[in-house]
């Protein structure tokens, strides 16, 4: 969108500059905009899905680069004749570009990167045209100091947002782990990707009693003490949330149906292992239910996740505590 945005102003500007610049100049600008237009033209076209971080880098790169080029060639061409009100014009050009990172919500390195990226153009520039570190240049370069500072506190706050905003609508806020709506993007992911794995469906058994008796904040307890069980006892690569209130999922890529009863044993186990201390000092066990399956490469994410939920089921009516696996039943 600002590649478009700056592709249309930069030709809108040739007008105001057939007016302003000496006529020798004119066909070497007319040239220098159109091929600026054009390639900040060919960078809004330029859409990666999905997001990928690593083209981000790049796209924002070339956004810095191709302004700084157009600024360095028209500083050149201008340098050759006596200083006229559009040239001066032109000397705010890097300050303009240094504040154009503040649209970001970038890292505090990534900011870093960009300003000297701009403040290096600015120096080769000047250098070649006045000669090393005049007044004037350390004036401008103390400004967008200025500028670059503020810009790169601008980036942060904006990152700090995004990635707050980003946590709300992906986590749940008691656990930290991820919710029901992430829980099923990655599942279609995986299908999408044909990987082949397996998924373990967790309840906790009478909880509702646990609520009742102990109350809803050693309920909480016993929910944030399952979630530490199931982030150590699963792997770095199985992506675990929290399915529904008592309820919780665990995708494991790559893992076979007997791999994935290993886990869920030890998950089971680890529960016996485990006491919760409630406010008023009450030591409190539970324990879990587990329903586990793998996935057939050609079904649908209903059919997986309704056949998970039978196998829980069985679990329960079985007296709980247990797991249920197609080759368990
Ligand atoms: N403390 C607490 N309780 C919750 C939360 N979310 C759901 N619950 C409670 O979880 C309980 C679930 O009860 P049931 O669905 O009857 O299941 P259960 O008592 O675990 O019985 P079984 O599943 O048959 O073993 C309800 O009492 C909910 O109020 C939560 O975030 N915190």
């Amino acid at each position: 969108m600002l590649a478009l945005m700056g592709a249309i102003l930069t030709l809108l500007w040739i007008p105001i500059e057939y007016y302003l610049l000496p006529e020798a100049l004119m066909p070497y600008f007319l040239l220098l905009r159109c091929s600026v237009a054009a390639c900040l033209l060919a960078l809004s076209a330029w859409t990666t899905q999905p997001y990928h971080l690593g083209l981000a880098h790049i796209r924002l790169g070339v956004l810095i680069l191709i302004p700084s080029l157009f600024y360095l060639i028209a500083s050149l061409l201008l340098s050759h004749y006596p200083p006229v009100g559009l040239s001066r014009g032109y000397e705010y050009f890097p300050l303009l570009l240094i504040t154009i990172g503040a649209i970001f919500p970038l890292t505090l390195s990534e900011g870093i990167l960009a300003v000297f990226a701009v403040l290096l153009f600015y120096l080769v520039t000047n250098s070649l045209i006045h000669g090393l570190l005049t007044i004037e240049i350390l004036n401008t370069l103390w400004l967008m100091l200025l500028l670059g500072s503020i810009a790169l506190w601008t980036e942060l706050s904006q990152l700090h947002i995004l990635l707050r905003l980003y946590r709300q609508a992906t986590r749940d806020p008691l656990t930290g782990l991820f919710n029901r709506r992430v829980l099923i993007e990655q599942l279609q992911n995986f299908m999408n990707n044909k990987h082949r794995m397996a998924v373990l469906l967790f309840d906790l058994d009478r909880f509702k009693r646990i609520n009742d008796s102990y109350g809803h904040l050693a309920g909480d307890e016993v929910l944030r003490a399952f979630t530490k069980i199931l982030e150590t006892q699963l792997r770095e690569q199985d992506v675990i949330g929290r399915y529904g209130g008592e309820e919780f999922l665990a995708i494991l890529p790559h893992t076979t149906e007997q791999e994935a009863i290993i886990l869920a044993e030890n998950v089971r186990q680890q529960c016996h292992a485990v006491k919760v201390e409630t406010i008023l000092h009450a030591q409190l066990q539970f324990t879990v239910s587990i329903g586990v399956t793998e996935w057939d490469c050609n079904e649908s994410i209903e059919f997986l996740l309704n056949r998970v939920d039978d196998f829980l089921y069985v679990a329960k009516e079985r007296g709980r505590d247990c797991i249920v696996a197609k080759s368990l039943r």
